[in-house]
C-alpha cells in the first residue's frame, strides 16, 4: 500500500524509495526522505504524544500565525493557532503513474470544543501531501462552510534540516522588506539571507515563488516553490532561545532553518461559501 497508517502516523511510500510520514496530530509531517536521507528537521526533544506541537518537520499554522492581537477574534487562541495541536484525520489516499497522495481532514466539528467557543466559525481544512521521487507537495484549502464570513492566516511552518546553520544561504529574498522580530523592526533584505545569529524575520509580499535554501559551497540544498502563499518567514533561534526551549537541544540550531511559506502579514478574509488554496513544492537542488 502506497499509504498505510501506523498508530497516529501516515506513511506515504513512493516505488522510487522517497518516503513521508504525516503525524495526525496536526497533520504534522514529521519526515520526507529521498535517497535513504532525512530533509526535514524534527527535534530529538520533540513532544510526539499530543500533549504540545511537534517541534519540526511541518507544523500547519491556521488561523493565526503568532499570538492574536485583541480586538481580533484571534486573540484567545494558542500561539499558531489550533490546527497543529488537533487532531486531523487521514481522508483519502491515492496513486498514479508519478505520485502518492494523502489527504487529511479537520472541520469544525473535529476540533476541541475549546478550541471551537474560542473560534465560531464553520470551516473545512483539506491538507493534501503529495509525494513523487524528488519533491514532495504540501497543499491547504480552506473552505468557508457557515453562514458568517472569517479571517485567517496560515503558514506551513517548515523545518529544514540542513548540514550546518552557519553556511546556509536563503536566496530569493534580497530586496523584499521584512519585519526583524528579534530587532523589532522594519528592514529591507540586502543579498541573501545567512544565519549569524538568532533569526526571526518575516518578509511580506514576497514576489518571486521560487526561493532556495543552499546548505553550502557545492552541498546541496532545497528550492521551496510556493504557489498562492506571499510570505515568507525565516527563523533559527540560535543559542539562548534554543537553551530555553523544553522541546529543542541546545545545540540544534546547527541543523535547522525554518523558511517557511503563508499568509501572515495580512489576514485572509473569506465569505460564506468561500475557498482558500495555498501550497508549496519543495524538490532538491
Ligand atoms: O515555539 P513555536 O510556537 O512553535 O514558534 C516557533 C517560531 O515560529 C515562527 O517562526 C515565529 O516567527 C517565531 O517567532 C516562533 O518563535
Amino acid at each position: 500500500m502506497p499509504v498505510s497508517q501506523k498508530n497516529s502516523v501516515a506513511v506515504l511510500t513512493h516505488p522510487s524509495g522517497a518516503s513521508a510520514e504525516v503525524h495526525l496530530f496536526g497533520a504534522t509531517l514529521t519526515s520526507w526522505k529521498v535517497d535513504g536521507k532525512e530533509r526535514v528537521f524534527v527535534s530529538k526533544q520533540a513532544v510526539l504524544d499530543g500533549s504540545k506541537a511537534i517541534r519540526g518537520g511541518i507544523p500547519l499554522i491556521f488561523p493565526v500565525f503568532g499570538k492574536g492581537k485583541a480586538p481580533h477574534v484571534t486573540a484567545s487562541l494558542p500561539q499558531h493557532g489550533f490546527a497543529r495541536i488537533s487532531r486531523w484525520t487521514l481522508a483519502n489516499s491515492s496513486e498514479d503513474a508519478h505520485t502518492v497522495t494523502a489527504q487529511f481532514a479537520l472541520d469544525h466539528t473535529t476540533i476541541s470544543i475549546e478550541h471551537r467557543e474560542l473560534w465560531p466559525y464553520d470551516f473545512s481544512l483539506v491538507y493534501t501531501v503529495k509525494l513523487a521521487a524528488n519533491t514532495i507537495e504540501t497543499h491547504l484549502r480552506v473552505h468557508n462552510v457557515g453562514d458568517k464570513p472569517f479571517d485567517f492566516n496560515t503558514l506551513l511552518h517548515t523545518y529544514f534540516m540542513i548540514p550546518d546553520a552557519s553556511k546556509v544561504r536563503v536566496i530569493g529574498l534580497s530586496g523584499c522588506d521584512y519585519t526583524d522580530k528579534v530587532l523589532q523592526k522594519s528592514s529591507r533584505q540586502e543579498g541573501d539571507v545567512v544565519i549569524r545569529g538568532e533569526v526571526d524575520s518575516v518578509y511580506a509580499g514576497v514576489k518571486l515563488s521560487d526561493i532556495q535554501i543552499q546548505f553550502g559551497e557545492g552541498e546541496g540544498g532545497i528550492q521551496v516553490h510556493k504557489n498562492g502563499l506571499g510570505d515568507i518567514v525565516v527563523w533559527n533561534p540560535w543559542i539562548e532561545k534554543s537553551a530555553g526551549m523544553a522541546d529543542f537541544g541546545d545545540e540544534e540550531y546547527h541543523r535547522m532553518i525554518c523558511v517557511e511559506a503563508g499568509q501572515v502579514a495580512e489576514f485572509i478574509a473569506l465569505a460564506p461559501e468561500g475557498y482558500w488554496e495555498g501550497s508549496q513544492v519543495l524538490s532538491l537542488l
